[in-house]
């Protein structure tokens, strides 16, 4: 099988609360979520949103449809977005080949039928949610995206958001993607914190060395917890939890959202003093 998934229920704050270290991973951490050959989907019960992988290698990878979407194919009710972190590939959409080079996205849009990924050295990240509407297949490069930056090396959380999902670069259905990076020394990702209880959250953290990890905080903001996020391992944060961290080392990541809006600044802060 080059095609595997496995499925993540949805788990209330409370519930979510009484979990050891254990069971926070197997519910809310992505581990091996990269191998040569394979397409690897988690499909979450939050908002539906499924993460996944394909690392083509020498060969090329098609997607297919998995269970859980109870769909023909893939992308017949839905649409995705894929991030190449790895060297430049290509990915075939009912025939047309996409450049897609390090650090760019391609929008594909729902109805999709043949989807194929290709590129030695390519390393495909993969968001899909539920679509309502079908928009064109776009390319997303980082020099498009709408660019933030803030904080400061004071507080080791200088850093730029590239929103590659924006007014002026592609509609989408659900779907919010972005990469954030750091200034060197700084190592805080979305502190001070913030919840969005209309969209869940994945974060895709890489470009860590092998021996550094990124500490996770997620929780109600008044019930914080934690977890320890390698190289290329995702989290999925639920709706109600906030999603920040700090890394031991330099890194760079990817966030992605899908819900009922697609509204970057309906989030709800949380004051420094209030974090628990
Ligand atoms: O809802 C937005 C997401 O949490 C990210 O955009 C936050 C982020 O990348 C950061 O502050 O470092
Ligand atoms: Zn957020």
């Amino acid at each position: 099988m080059t095609t595997q998934y496995d499925i993540r229920f949805a788990i209330d704050p409370v519930t979510a609360a009484g979990l050891g270290t254990e069971e926070l991973r197997e519910n809310f951490l992505i581990e091996d979520l990269f191998a040569l050959g394979e397409v690897r989907w988690t499909y979450s019960h939050y908002d539906r949103m499924a993460v996944g992988s394909a690392v083509p290698g020498e060969g090329s990878l098609a997607l297919e449809p998995i269970k859980p979407t109870g769909t023909g194919a893939f992308l017949e009710r839905r649409e995705m977005i894929v991030v190449n972190i790895g060297e430049p590939g290509s990915i075939s959409v009912d025939g047309q080949d996409h450049a897609v080079g390090s650090r760019d996205m391609l929008y594909i849009g729902m109805g999709a039928k043949d989807v194929r990924f290709a590129g030695n050295g390519a390393k495909y990240y993969l968001l899909s949610a539920p679509a309502h509407a079908r928009y064109p297949t776009t390319l997303l490069q980082q020099s498009g995206a709408k660019r933030l930056d803030l904080g400061s090396n004071a507080t080791a959380n200088e850093r730029s958001i590239f929103q590659y999902v924006n007014a002026d670069s592609v509609k989408t259905c659900q779907l919010v993607v972005g990469l954030t990076q750091f200034a060197p020394g700084s190592v805080w990702n979305t502190m001070p914190a913030h919840v969005h209880d209309r969209r869940m959250e994945a974060y895709l953290y890489f470009d860590l060395q092998p021996d550094a990890f990124v500490m996770h905080l997620m929780g109600e903001p008044q019930e914080t917890r934690h977890l320890i996020v390698r190289n290329e391992e995702a989290v999925l944060s639920p709706p109600w939890s906030v999603h920040a961290g700090a890394g031991t080392g330099a890194y760079t990541f990817i966030w992605a959202m899908a819900g009922d809006n697609v509204d970057y600044t309906d989030v709800d802060k949380v004051a420094m003093e209030d974090l628990r």
